[in-house]
């Protein structure tokens, strides 16, 4: 996997030499209202209390997967470096969200914009609240697709595959 775990220190007395980064992946999908706009303000409040943001992917339209009655997607993926725990990660990613006025009615139903931690580093985590890798990821190409753009061979520590195979797999 490539640079997953960045262990150098950061420099003394800055918030980020509590921890050494990780480098984490996050799904982004919109498919109500002004989905381009929820991505980029979801996208800055990320680079603003989750983490720095290294690489991002392409914006991709993708139809609805699981319950299909409802309207197209927006999705990418973003990679951060991220001095925070996966549970803090998430409550900041919740936190987003609540912010952006996203409102939990059906399951898989729409939503103004939605936060999903795919990978923390090679971390396994399988608690009620958390569960990373994403446990449905392979069957997702709307975020496989998106991580094999900027990191095809980022290997999952769950399924022993890289992105790439997983994708070339499901499609
Ligand atoms: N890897 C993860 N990333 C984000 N949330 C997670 C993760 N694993 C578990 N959760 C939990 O899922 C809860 C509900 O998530 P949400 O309503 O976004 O599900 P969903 O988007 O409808 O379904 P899915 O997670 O299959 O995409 C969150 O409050 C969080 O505690
Ligand atoms: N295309 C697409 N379909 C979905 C998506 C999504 O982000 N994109 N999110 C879901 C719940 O997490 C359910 N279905």
């Amino acid at each position: 996997m490539p640079s997953a775990e960045k262990k150098q220190p950061a420099p003394a007395g800055t918030a980020a030499a509590k921890q050494p980064a990780t480098v984490a992946i996050i799904a982004l999908g919109s498919n109500m209202g002004d989905r381009e706009m929820y991505l980029r303000r979801a996208w800055e409040e990320i680079e603003g209390r989750a983490g720095h943001i290294t690489k991002a992917s392409s914006i991709m339209e993708t139809e609805a997967y699981g319950y299909t009655d409802q309207d197209n997607f927006l999705n990418m993926v973003l990679e951060i470096e991220t001095g925070l725990s996966p549970h803090r990660l998430l409550a900041e990613l919740l936190t987003i969200e609540a912010e952006l006025g996203r409102v939990r009615t059906i399951h898989w139903g729409p939503r103004t914009i939605d936060l999903d931690i795919i990978y923390y580093g090679d971390q396994i985590i399988d608690d009620d609240d958390l569960r990373v890798p994403h446990p449905d990821l392979h069957n997702r190409e709307f975020v496989l697709r998106p991580i094999a753009e900027i990191e095809p061979e980022w290997y999952d520590p769950k399924r022993q595959k890289t992105v790439g195979q997983m994708l070339d797999e499901l499609i």
